[in-house]
């Protein structure tokens, strides 16, 4: 299945995190399993992605638990109103994050990030996720999305629901 991203018109496909469209970003891609309702995204740090040697930089943890949580959002949002992002390629941007950090997540394996949505109302919904090395739980997240609509971020314009 295509990763949710891929969904997201140019306009919306910028960001650092998640943008298609940005080359010098992380370009993550997020696919999502409907019949779990569970999202996951694959992603391996490079070594300037460092911390302390040996270990992954928490701040790019963040962003990928961050950009993760859009996307599964967008296609939780989807399910649940039985709507296909083709059609309707829904767009959240985050309100609120809350990272845990665990353990150390060691640099260098590929990473698994796996998120569910928790609340689904209206145009919010609080993802979890979880981010693990080697099948070690290193990450926790919780992220509350809002979907946007075409107007976001324009000049005097109100963040609403598209
Ligand atoms: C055009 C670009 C598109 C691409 C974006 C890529 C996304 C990648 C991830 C990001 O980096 S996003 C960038 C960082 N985030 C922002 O810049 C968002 C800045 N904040 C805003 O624009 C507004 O505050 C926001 C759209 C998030 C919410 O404004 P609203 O006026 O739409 O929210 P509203 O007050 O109606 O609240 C809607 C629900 O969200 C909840 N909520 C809002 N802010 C919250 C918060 N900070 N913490 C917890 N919950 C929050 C709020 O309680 C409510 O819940 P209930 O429906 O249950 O009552």
């Amino acid at each position: 299945m295509k990763a949710v991203q891929l969904y997201y018109p140019p306009e919306w496909a910028h960001c650092y995190g998640c943008g298609y469209l940005n080359a010098q970003g992380l370009r993550i891609e997020t696919h999502w399993h409907p019949e779990r309702g569970e999202s996951e995204t694959r992603f391996t740090p490079k070594p300037y992605h460092t911390a302390i040697p040996g270990f992954v930089y928490g701040g790019l943890l963040a962003s990928l638990v961050d950009c993760h949580s859009t996307a599964t959002a967008a296609a939780a949002k989807a399910q649940a109103e039985g709507l296909s992002l083709e059609a309707h390629p829904l767009r959240f941007v985050t309100a609120s994050l809350k990272v845990d950090y665990l353990k150390p997540t060691p640099l260098g394996p590929e990473l698994l990030l796996v998120g569910r949505a928790r609340e689904v109302k209206g145009k919010k919904v609080v993802v979890e996720t979880e981010l693990f090395a080697e099948g070690v739980l290193t990450v926790r997240g919780e992220a509350v999305l809002v979907q946007i609509g075409e107007g976001f971020g324009r000049s005097g314009s109100a963040p609403g629901g598209g």
